[in-house]
């Protein structure tokens, strides 16, 4: 047996810390340290879980685990470490071009391809999207009413086909290198004549798991809106979260399609040689950027959806109103969905369509502006003569409202194609992308990480270090891409290494300024959340409705019990929680209780996504006999789980009402609070008699988030 066969392509020098001891420079020695920070950072987490004897509680409580709320804290954990790295690199990015003024920079070229290419690919596959399939994944059951999702098995397969792609990403630090031809990826320069080596076959690979667990999470999400809502939750009664995650999870069922066929389509192209995107053999490039667009252009609406969602709830809390013109913001979801299909071509305007083409999708892309702005209204109306607490939450919403119309209208310029032939791909672009997904999408989702935060640990984060966090997050996203519209304007280029242009120098510096002060943002929401740990006691909301909010998910304990609801609620209007609280006829004992069914953990989803990381990592490095095993021993586990009849266990009627009355007891003999004196500030100490409520809240914790503010 020869070394090819047993290792395929792998070899000694593929490994990073070969290149840095042949050839020591300082793109070699950020590579090597970056290599480095991978593997002792995975020696750490090991010796902490041996040490401290958590490798038996990890793998029962939350691996093995089907339960959709845990499902949904390890997609965040998994988006937020993967957020780190893709954060560190776009600090790393920043200092390039800065440091690369009439010069080479410190990192090679290559190098700095690898950069944008993983710094896209990570933050759109391994944490926008595993963000928002959290989000999604632990509060729609929970507004609807659900005890699970309707596939829980399927959605734990989900969690760990998209871990696995992380953990490809992440190997391809130490193990080889990564694709240097951006997050989409276009042919031929992604084909074997340009990109030989094995960067290009681990983008394609960690796509394809995370787009084929995304296309499950659809199917599994759609079905259970339609499945598993409560007795009386109709669609229009469904909290607008819910509406946002079923138009969210429409897209993915039919936007994940066209982009696990790309990647299909070039991989074969790699592999066996076919020609579907070689212009000279009767292949056509341009199938791929049309398949790569159908695809990219809804996924940012799927990720800008639910963001929308978050507003949707965060809003009405804080302002203690409805939410204004709830049907036209459920018409104005559908719609963005529905025309989000029909857009995609204005990602290449530039690219050799009749100009009538593009002016048709130019227009289309315009009208998205419509609903949009729909949305942007009702919002404002709804805080128009609300009674508004200024939490960290909704300093986010007011800053999202004026920042991201900025974003909007730069977005609407460019489907004017005129305009998009002068600043396509240039870093006007880069702006207005990052102005849509930064305040929109991750600012909303640490909006809902806060607002949510209680729901899920049963107590508040600390509101002193999160507007802390805000007031760096607010100046540093401004100041890190606003310069890049003046530049990009003036001619600066995308991807661009090095640059000779005296005139964005200072903009480049005041960019690389902003990026830090993200970081620095980033820093105090890591300290928020060991504080807030610390303080837990004092932070504790166990009865379940810090914010005195209105859908169903707040009316349980927090953290939730593993069954979510001990009677399925019976719903008869929208907003039915914060109704129900305001004529005194929350917490009420359910007529009846019934023993229920839910599933025992299993160890199917980790090995299904074992399998498939190793069936992966084999295809990258052509070690056929591990691709071959990696692919059987993943059906072999699922086949082997289908012949398992026990996987379900009995709640016991009696342990049901034992904790659920605990509960209501709880909540009932709990003294109330007036919320609204504690959170705004211009209210602080005073007595307000008409603002009391005499509605029951949490004990403690209240005196010591007030004195923070
Ligand atoms: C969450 C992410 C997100 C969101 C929400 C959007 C939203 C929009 N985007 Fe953006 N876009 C991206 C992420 C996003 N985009 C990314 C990642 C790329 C680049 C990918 C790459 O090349 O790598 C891109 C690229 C991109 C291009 C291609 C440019 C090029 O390659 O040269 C175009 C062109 O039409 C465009 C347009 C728009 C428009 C019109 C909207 C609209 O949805 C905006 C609507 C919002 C408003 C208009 C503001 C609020 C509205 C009102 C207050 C009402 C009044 C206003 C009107 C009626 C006009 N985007
Ligand atoms: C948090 C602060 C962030 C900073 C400072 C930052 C910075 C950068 C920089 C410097 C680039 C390269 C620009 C170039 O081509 O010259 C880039 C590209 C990109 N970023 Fe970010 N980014 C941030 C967050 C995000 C987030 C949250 C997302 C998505 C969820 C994202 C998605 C992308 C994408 C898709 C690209 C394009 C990659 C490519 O060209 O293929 N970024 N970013
Ligand atoms: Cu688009």
């Amino acid at each position: 047996m020869n070394w090819d066969t047993v290792f395929g392509k792998l070899r000694w020098d593929s490994f990073v810390f070969a290149g840095a001891i042949e050839n020591p420079s300082a793109s070699e020695f950020v590579a090597f340290g970056a290599g480095s920070i991978v593997i002792l950072g995975a020696i750490a987490v090991v010796t902490l879980l041996s040490v401290m004897g958590w490798w038996v509680p990890l793998w029962k409580n939350w691996l093995t685990s089907l339960d959709h709320k845990k499902i949904g804290v390890m997609y965040i954990v998994l988006a937020i470490i993967m957020f780190l790295r893709a954060l560190i690199e776009a600090a790393v990015m920043r200092s390039q071009q800065l440091a690369a003024y009439d010069g080479p920079g410190y990192l090679a070229p290559d190098h700095f391809g690898q950069l944008f290419t993983t710094h896209g690919t990570i933050m759109i596959f391994f944490v926008a999207m595993p963000m928002i399939t959290g989000f999604m994944n632990y509060l729609m059951p929970l507004q609807i009413g659900a005890r699970d999702v309707t596939f829980p098995l399927l959605n734990a397969i989900s969690l760990m086909l998209t871990t696995a792609g992380a953990i490809l990403v992440m190997a391809s630090l130490v193990i080889g290198e990564f694709s240097t031809g951006g997050w989409s990826a276009y042919p031929p320069y992604t084909g074997l004549e340009f990109s030989p080596g094995v960067g290009v076959d681990y983008w394609i690979w960690a796509v394809t798991l995370s787009s084929i667990s995304s296309t499950m999470t659809a199917i599994n999400l759609t079905a259970t809106v339609y499945k598993n809502r409560c007795p009386g939750m109709t669609l229009m009664r469904m909290p607008l979260f819910s509406w946002t995650t079923l138009c969210a999870s429409v897209l993915m069922l039919f936007a994940l399609a066209p982009l696990t066929a790309a990647t299909s389509m070039l991989a074969l192209d790699r592999y066996v040689g076919f020609k579907f995107f070689t212009n000279a053999d009767g292949g056509n490039m341009m199938n791929y950027a049309n398949l790569f667009w159908l695809f990219g252009h809804p996924e940012v609406y799927i990720l800008i959806l639910p963001a929308y969602g978050v507003w949707s709830e965060v809003v009405p809390t804080f302002s203690a109103k409805n939410l204004y013109g709830y049907r036209s913001l459920v018409y104005a979801t559908i719609g963005i969905a529905f025309v989000s299909f029909l857009v995609w071509l204005h990602h290449f305007f530039t690219m050799g369509q009749s100009a009538g083409v593009n002016v048709a999708f130019g227009i289309a892309t315009m009208i998205i502006g419509i609903p949009t702005g729909v949305k942007v209204y009702d919002w404002m109306l709804t805080m128009y003569r609300g009674r508004i607490r200024f939490s960290t939450p909704m300093l986010f919403h007011i800053y999202f409202i004026v920042v991201f119309i900025i974003g909007g209208m730069t977005g609407i310029l460019l489907a004017n194609p005129t305009v998009d032939f002068q600043v396509h791909n240039s870093l006007f672009l880069v702006a207005h992308f990052h102005n849509m997904i930064i305040p929109g999408v991750l600012y909303a989702l640490f909006a809902g990480y806060i607002f949510w935060f209680p729901k899920v640990f049963g107590f508040r984060l600390d509101e002193r270090l999160g507007r802390r966090a805000f007031w760096c997050f607010a100046p540093g996203f401004i100041l890190a891409f606003f310069p890049l519209y003046i530049i990009g304007l003036a001619g600066a280029t995308r991807r661009t290494v090095s640059w000779s242009e005296p005139f964005y120098l200072p903009y480049f510096a005041v960019a690389m300024f902003g990026a830090l002060l993200i970081v620095a943002g980033v820093g105090y929401l890591i300290v928020q959340v060991v504080v807030s740990y610390r303080n837990r006691e004092q932070l504790a909301a166990p009865l379940g409705d810090p914010w005195d909010a209105r859908s169903l998910e707040w009316s349980t304990a927090s953290p939730p019990p593993e069954y979510n609801f001990a009677a399925l609620p019976v719903v008869d209007a929208r907003d039915m929680f914060a109704e129900e609280k305001e004529n005194g006829t929350a917490y009420r004992s359910p007529t009846v209780y019934e023993d229920i069914e839910v599933l025992r953990n299993s160890m199917t989803a980790p090995l299904v996504g074992l399998a498939a990381l190793a069936l992966a990592f084999a295809l990258v490095w052509h070690i056929w006999w591990l691709a071959i095993l990696g692919f059987a021993g993943a059906w072999a586990v699922i086949i082997a789980r289908s012949f398992n009849t026990n996987t379900m266990k009995v709640i016991p009627a009696a342990t049901l009402r034992a904790e659920n009355e605990a509960f209501l007891t709880a909540v009932r003999n709990a003294p109330g609070v007036d919320r609204d004196l504690e959170f705004s500030p211009q209210n602080k100490g005073k007595a307000a008699p008409d603002l009391v409520q005499e509605r029951p809240a949490p004990a403690g914790g209240h005196q010591a988030l007030g004195a923070a503010l």
